[in-house]
């Protein structure tokens, strides 16, 4: 026998190729030694070959010990049938053993070592060691474990139906058995190969388990086909658990697959949206800067101009023509006023160089001082009247448009040579007021360059001409500041009304009317204004600027510092938010402060309809100021007198529509800068807002009036009896619309001080600041966004 376990081992143990056993070269020799021994010790155990199928559902050949352990049980030896299988990882690891029922026997359900569906699991396999523990120690465990508590009953349908109290009496049946009338007993197949001979148990053993009855070998007490039916149903539920088990693990496992694939898949939805986003934005951005580039291209086309006519002089100094070049063609004036203007700037310069030369040689002591004295006055009085030629020549000039001097092509500004005259200057007094003279006449043009700047932006107008769904970014304000649905309807409350044609008349009702609407509103609309005529003429002449091409428009763009132009303004920063406007801003009153550059002149009537709207609206003004002179106590004329040069400037916004109006705002909270605006707007569309008692009121248009509202600077006056009221315009969806605010704004110096009859220590103490100039506050204000009232007048109010 032994030799033959040897045989067939070294037999199965040296086949190679696809039929060779799955176990690693150098262990095979251990496991040979292993199953001999085994055989050895327990002969009922023999080694086979055999297919193993894995949970995965794999096959593999391998070798098996079949057969039964002995079990000593109360005396009696029974034998257990096993069948252990040594994987292909023996004897690395333990091998998986199983107890094997007949078709007459059960597994002891619960059993602490051997699960329902016969695996077994003692301390020795779940211990293994590799190398020192091996099979012949396993069946040996299995041995005593099992005589411990045995894992096989056999089971059999009692033969008589209704037992007789005798049999129930009996040790071994119950009535409780969890497989009903059946009883259950520990099996042992009598084995040829048994290693002892079984005894044949004297007295029946009590039942190892509460429900079963032992039953000895040899004993044929149960129904074979019921317990193998039986034995079947439970090994086939078992195995369906375990199938539904491992199929539900795999199910779990692919679903786990699935929820990490589909997070993966939302994260990079999430990321292509982001970068999508970024795109657009990018898109947005180049967008709004090849408009930029296109709207500079007349810039570009001046470069090229100049660049032509450089190359042109660098040829000629190229040639050797340098010397031949006459210095005083370089220039060439385009008109006879031109030329005068150049030639009394010219004789200026020369004389300020003659003075210069006689400051240095009467330090050096070369002249005697009377002779310095007697020169330079000469000198001086002749420059005197350079610059007053100069000065006369620069108005002139203005009045007709000839801002510019020009060279065949080239275009040089009047004022870069009329700032020349700023040089050095003598000690002398004479000279000090005769050089304050030609300062004077360049600085209206200075002064406009210093109020301040705005950055340039893309044309609103122009964004939706190109696709009128678009609302770019840098417009969709920030919730906080967007239109509420509920503040978009129209709003019963009508601000007051105010008969200008009754306040000249002197009517004391419509004056003490224009008081309460100046302290309870700061916003009224004037009608009977006497300036119906010009009206209509003034909005077709600005209409007819908004509807020129784009590249028209920004021959008269904002320069980079100035306030006057086409553009936007209050634009401080790239990140800021934007207002849904494009505006173009004119000085249009005293007529010598325009700056004719910006002026639309190739538009038919647009400067005489400006002009003529601009002289009606002074008369309107002087009207209401001696009335509110009156009203704060003071003679009638005071307001006007307190301007000191009063100017008007007119600002006209184009609004034009947009797909998503709730995001976006026409022109941002703000309160005006001015004395006091006049405003007209379209008749039919109702989008200007005031803030009235914390509520935004919407100012419905009265056809052919004029709103007109109290600016900052009354407030400071009337030391806040009358208010400058915060005020914002909404856009709509499907119509255009403009606006013109004409801000009748104080002379640079004027001071922003209280009123001394608008002060009352006791009654209406001072809350505005003394030496506030007007020029200041204009220049803090236009250094910032639009943001609202309060952040300009806190700069105006005393610190309480
Ligand atoms: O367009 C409007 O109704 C308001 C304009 C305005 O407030 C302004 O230009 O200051
Ligand atoms: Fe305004």
């Amino acid at each position: 026998m032994a030799q033959y376990t040897q045989q067939f081992l070294s037999s199965v143990l040296s086949q190679r190729g696809p039929a060779a056993l799955p176990y690693a070269e150098d262990v095979k020799w251990f496991i040979r030694q292993h199953l001999v021994s085994l055989t050895e010790a327990y002969p009922s155990l023999q080694p086979k070959t055999a297919t193993f199928t894995h949970n995965d559902g794999r096959t593999v050949n391998l070798l098996q010990a079949d057969g039964t352990v002995p079990m000593l049980f109360q005396g009696v030896t029974y034998n257990i049938p096993v069948a252990i299988w040594l994987t292909e990882s023996y004897p690395r690891h333990a091998p998986l053993v199983f107890v094997n029922p007949t078709r007459d026997m059960i597994i002891k359900r619960p059993h602490q070592f051997v699960s329902p569906n016969g695996v077994v699991s003692i301390p020795y396999i779940q211990n293994w060691v590799y190398p020192s523990s091996n099979i012949v120690e396993l069946a040996r465990n299995l041995c005593h474990f099992f005589g411990r508590d045995p894992p096989l009953y056999s089971q059999r349908k009692p033969s008589n139906p209704n037992p007789s109290p005798n049999y129930a009496s009996n040790n071994f049946s119950s009535v409780n058995s969890s497989v009903g009338s059946a009883v259950a007993r520990p099996a042992i197949p009598p084995r040829v190969y048994s290693p002892s001979p079984t005894p044949t148990p004297t007295s029946t053993p009590p039942p190892p388990y509460g429900t079963g009855s032992v039953y000895g070998s040899g004993r044929i007490m149960d129904d074979p086909a019921e317990v193998f039916k039986k034995n079947a149903i439970n090994k086939l539920v078992e195995s369906l658990n375990g199938d539904i088990r491992e199929l539900r693990k795999t199910r779990e496992a692919e679903l786990e697959g699935l929820f990490s694939a589909q997070a993966v898949l939302r994260k990079r939805e999430e990321e292509l949206g982001k970068g999508l986003k970024e795109m657009q934005d990018e898109k947005e951005g180049l967008e709004q800067q090849l408009q930029i580039v296109l709207m500079n291209s007349d810039v570009l086309e001046g470069c090229d101009v100049l660049e032509g006519w450089l190359s042109e002089n660098e040829e000629k100094m190229g040639n050797n023509e340098i010397n031949s070049l006459d210095v005083d063609e370089t220039l060439e004036p385009c008109d006879a006023l031109s030329k005068q203007m150049l030639d009394c700037t010219a004789s200026d310069l020369v004389v300020e160089d003659v003075i210069y030369a006689l400051d240095k040689a009467v330090q050096e002591g070369a002249i005697p001082f009377d002779q310095y004295l007697r020169n330079v006055r000469l000198l001086s009085r002749e420059q005197f009247f350079h610059r007053a030629t100069a000065s006369k020549v620069r108005a002139v000039q203005m009045q007709a448009q000839l801002i510019v001097i020009r060279r065949p092509s080239v275009w040089i500004p009047c004022f870069c040579l009329a700032s020349e005259n700023q040089r050095s200057f003598s000690s002398t007094l004479e000279r000090y007021m005769y050089a304050q003279l030609a300062i004077m006449a360049t600085e209206y043009e200075d002064k406009a360059l210093g109020y301040g700047s705005s950055l340039p932006v893309p044309s609103v107008q122009e964004i939706v001409r190109n696709d009128a769904n678009n609302v770019p970014k840098r417009y969709i304000k920030n919730l906080e500041d967007r239109p509420l649905s509920s503040e978009r309807l129209p709003l019963l409350l009508d601000i007051p009304i105010i008969n200008l044609s009754l306040l000249t008349n002197g009517d004391e009702e419509e004056r003490r009317r224009l008081d309460i609407a100046c302290k309870e509103w700061g916003f009224f609309q004037i009608i009977n204004h006497g300036a119906d005529e010009v009206l209509p003429k003034m909005k077709a002449a600005v209409a007819a600027f908004f509807e020129l091409p784009l590249c028209e428009k920004m021959k008269y763009r904002m320069a980079a510092n100035d306030i006057q132009g086409y553009g936007q303004f209050y634009v401080v920063s790239d990140e800021q938010k934007l207002d849904w406007s494009d505006s173009m801003l004119l000085m249009t009153m005293p007529s010598y402060i325009r700056n004719m550059k910006y002026w639309p002149i190739a538009i038919p009537g647009f400067k005489e309809a400006l002009e003529e709207y601009s002289i009606e609206l002074e008369r309107i003004t002087y009207e209401i100021f001696g009335n509110l002179s009156s009203l704060m106590g003071m003679e009638r004329g005071v307001l006007k007198e307190l301007h000191g040069i009063m100017k008007l400037g007119m600002r006209m916004n184009y609004y034009p529509t947009c797909s998503q109006p709730d995001l976006v705002l026409g022109i941002s909270p703000h309160s005006d800068s001015s004395s006091i605006t006049l405003l007209v707007q379209d008749d039919d569309l109702t989008a200007l807002q005031i803030k009235h008692k914390e509520e935004w009121v919407s100012v419905k248009p009265v056809p052919n009036a004029i709103v007109v509202n109290i600016g900052d600077v009354v407030e400071a006056w009337s030391n806040g009896l009358y208010e400058s009221i915060e005020h914002r315009a909404l856009i709509n969806e499907k119509k255009p619309r403009i606006s013109v605010a004409t801000f009748v704004i104080p002379g640079d110096d004027v001071a922003l001080n209280p009123l001394e009859t608008m002060v009352d220590e006791n009654h209406r103490p001072r809350i505005y600041k003394n030496d506030v100039k007007y020029v200041e506050y204009l220049r803090h204000t236009l250094a910032k966004k639009m943001d609202g009232k309060a952040t300009n007048l806190e700069y105006l109010k005393l610190q309480m």
